[in-house]
């Protein structure tokens, strides 16, 4: 099932606050419409963020009547604006976006039909592109799995939150596919339960062996030896290699290292934010309190309490283990190895 398409010169985006129960794909005709489905997680995760904002832009683009080249780039800066700000921590969307812009400013076509055509071209090369990335993390993943792999993943990062593959369960499938016996643990991933929602789902469907558990139930499942690695995505990783990912992976870093089992991140490189030192600087996303006070739907907190609601947290990079990227495998310390990988050195 692909996490977006285009049909008919419009967008597609598989609606995932709908699943497991309902596939339902939500039909943009406008960028307004992207930016309200990323905003409220119908398309989510930090590379399919990204490819959903490159088509947005396009479909903002097309709707653009501008006489003149400068008019239609001033234009489309506006509508990438609108959709950079729809979330702050995945640095994908803004990566994607800064690509798409220079492909519209390195282009010296005036014909205004032209850039528009170049745009979209764009963006279903990010889309075509990730793909690829997560069949690369998956080679370089899944050496360092050992045959018999019990491996506890947080949130989901998988097909549904990419163009494919995944990134850390492009990983796991990639190890499942080389013929070792991998049992996954989803953790349901509070408070809005991609784990339990999504990522068991994904397992599930391609014959995975999965186990779901709640969050608080990782340190007794690691204490009792049935834990041999931890795999988790990223939605941004600094230069020196701390890590922004789903509220609660911080936790089970620590867990992990207290348990001394390895701890390792999958992330395209376009995860990686080198204008960002640590992982002090990485804007943290906020939401709604009632992600918190309800679930599906339902209230399950009093009336009128405070709320916090991070939407993800940061793991130090002494917690990690390697970071599985689609150009190899980087291990401490990050400043080095992922400046290297960059071709930054
Ligand atoms: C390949 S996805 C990596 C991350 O984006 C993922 O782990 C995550 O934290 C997603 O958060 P979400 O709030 O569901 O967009």
């Amino acid at each position: 099932m692909e996490t977006m398409r285009w049909v008919d010169g419009r967008l597609e985006i598989l609606d995932q606050t709908l699943l497991p129960e309902t596939a339902e794909y939500i039909k943009c005709e406008h960028y307004e419409t992207v930016c309200d489905a990323i905003r409220r997680l119908s398309v989510r995760g930090a590379p399919a963020i990204g490819a959903a904002a490159a088509y947005g832009l396009a479909l903002g683009a097309n709707a653009v009547q501008a006489a003149s080249r400068e008019v239609f780039i001033t234009a489309v800066e506006k509508i990438a604006g609108d959709l950079a700000a729809t979330r702050p921590t995945a640095v994908n969307l803004q990566w994607a976006l800064d690509r798409m812009l220079e492909t519209l400013r390195g282009n010296t076509n005036d014909n205004i039909n032209d850039l528009k055509k170049a745009l979209l071209e764009e963006a279903h090369a990010i889309y075509r592109e990730d793909l690829e990335s997560n069949r690369r993390m998956g080679e370089f993943g899944q050496t360092l799995f050992p045959d018999n792999a019990a491996v506890l993943t947080h949130c989901n990062a998988g097909a549904l939150a990419t163009a494919g593959l995944g990134t850390a369960l492009g990983v796991i499938r990639a190890a499942h596919k080389a013929g070792k016996n991998v049992h996954v643990y989803a953790d349901e991933t509070r408070p809005l339960l991609q784990g339990a929602r999504l990522t068991t789902w994904e397992m599930l469907q391609e014959n995975i062996p999965v186990t779901l558990l709640t969050d608080n139930m990782a340190g007794y499942l690691m204490a009792q030896g049935k834990v041999d690695l931890v795999i988790v995505g990223a939605d941004r990783i600094a230069a020196n290699g701390d890590v922004a990912n789903k509220i609660g992976t911080y936790g089970v870093a620590v867990l992990a290292r207290e348990h001394n089992i390895p701890f390792y991140v999958a992330a395209p490189m376009s995860t990686i934010d080198f204008n960002i030192a640590s992982g002090r600087d990485i804007p943290i996303e906020t939401r709604d309190e009632q992600e918190v006070t309800h679930i599906a739907g339902k209230r399950v907190a009093p009336e009128g309490v405070k709320v916090w609601n991070p939407a993800f947290d940061v793991t130090p990079a002494r917690l990690v283990t390697a970071i599985i990227t689609d150009r190899g495998v980087a291990r401490p310390p990050y400043i080095d190895s992922l400046a290297a990988l960059a071709g930054k050195e």
